[in-house]
């Protein structure tokens, strides 16, 4: 349904996306995920329109992005990106709103839906009580869940998200990742994610998309993407991948294995001494 086909993406001469081709398939959890700098974010811009490829072209449904309407866009996609900014003393209810900006008439005035969908992704990402407070009083990880919240509003078939675990506690973030299967399962969305957690993108996605420098170094299955070869080629460390078990699928999980410093390392200690 989102398609990129050999695009490449230059910044001041430099590539940053290369001769990339990519097709995103409906009502599938899809994670991005590579070293630092390796292009995920730009990947995600691109695929969400906000970033204009120098050659190549990325379409929605066989249309090329920039023959989208932005409403009409926006009623299909929803990108939330590393970092938002809200204008200072907006409330959470406030910034969840705007998600349903697609969908405002002449007056801008808000429907009862427009309230109903408002409402529904405030109880999903459990902000109901903080709804009224200032996103400036919030915690880095409340505030992230507002902005969740925001695209949830937006109620589109596809959500493209930026790292959405960043500043979550480790409970958070599972909450937020059984959410997004959730939504996957039940309202049928298509989500593509950029994930530095392998583990976690092996868990929660159907495909995993490893990028490098640019290009994709491996797209398929947790199973085919997190393999011992694949991750030292993506972060150049040794891990050893283990099954795990979830339900009835099982999925593979990485462990880095010893560095250099603690093999040769003569102050390590075993555990049970240093105690005691
Ligand atoms: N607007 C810009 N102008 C110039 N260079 C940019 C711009 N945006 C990104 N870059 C460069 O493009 C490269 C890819 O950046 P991008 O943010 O896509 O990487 P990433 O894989 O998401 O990284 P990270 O894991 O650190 O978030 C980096 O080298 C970055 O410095």
């Amino acid at each position: 349904m989102l398609n990129a086909n050999q695009i490449a993406l230059h910044y001041q001469h430099k590539p940053v996306i290369q001769n990339l081709s990519v097709s995103i398939a409906r009502h599938q959890i899809t994670a991005i995920v590579g070293p630092n700098g390796c292009g995920k974010s730009t990947l995600l811009k691109l695929l969400g329109g906000l970033t204009k490829p120098s050659e190549g072209t990325i379409s929605l449904e066989q249309k090329p992005l920039h023959k989208w309407r932005p409403k009409a866009l926006a009623k299909k996609l929803a990108l939330l990106g590393q970092n938002p900014q809200a204008p200072g003393g907006m409330l959470v209810k406030q910034l969840v709103g705007h998600g349903r900006f697609p969908y405002l008439g002449l007056f801008n005035t808000l429907s009862q839906h427009d309230q109903h969908a408002i409402t529904w992704a405030l109880k999903k990402t459990q902000l109901e009580e903080l709804q009224h407070k200032p996103l400036e009083h919030l915690s880095g990880g409340e505030r992230q869940r507002a902005w969740l919240a925001m695209a949830l509003a937006q109620q589109s078939e596809i959500l493209l998200l930026d790292e959405p675990t960043t500043y979550l506690d480790l409970g958070h973030q599972f909450q937020l990742l059984d959410l997004l299967k959730q939504l996957q399962i039940h309202e049928r969305k298509t989500i593509v994610m950029v994930l530095h957690d392998i583990n976690q993108a092996s868990q929660f996605s159907d495909r995993i998309i490893a990028l490098k420098k640019g290009a994709i170094v491996a797209d398929g299955t947790p199973q085919q993407v997190v393999t011992k070869q694949i991750i030292n080629q993506l972060f150049n460390i040794d891990v050893s991948v283990v099954p795990q078990r979830y339900g009835k699928v099982i999925k593979p999980l990485c462990l880095p294995l010893e560095t250099q410093n603690q093999l040769t390392s003569n102050s390590a200690v075993p555990l049970r001494s240093a105690a005691t």
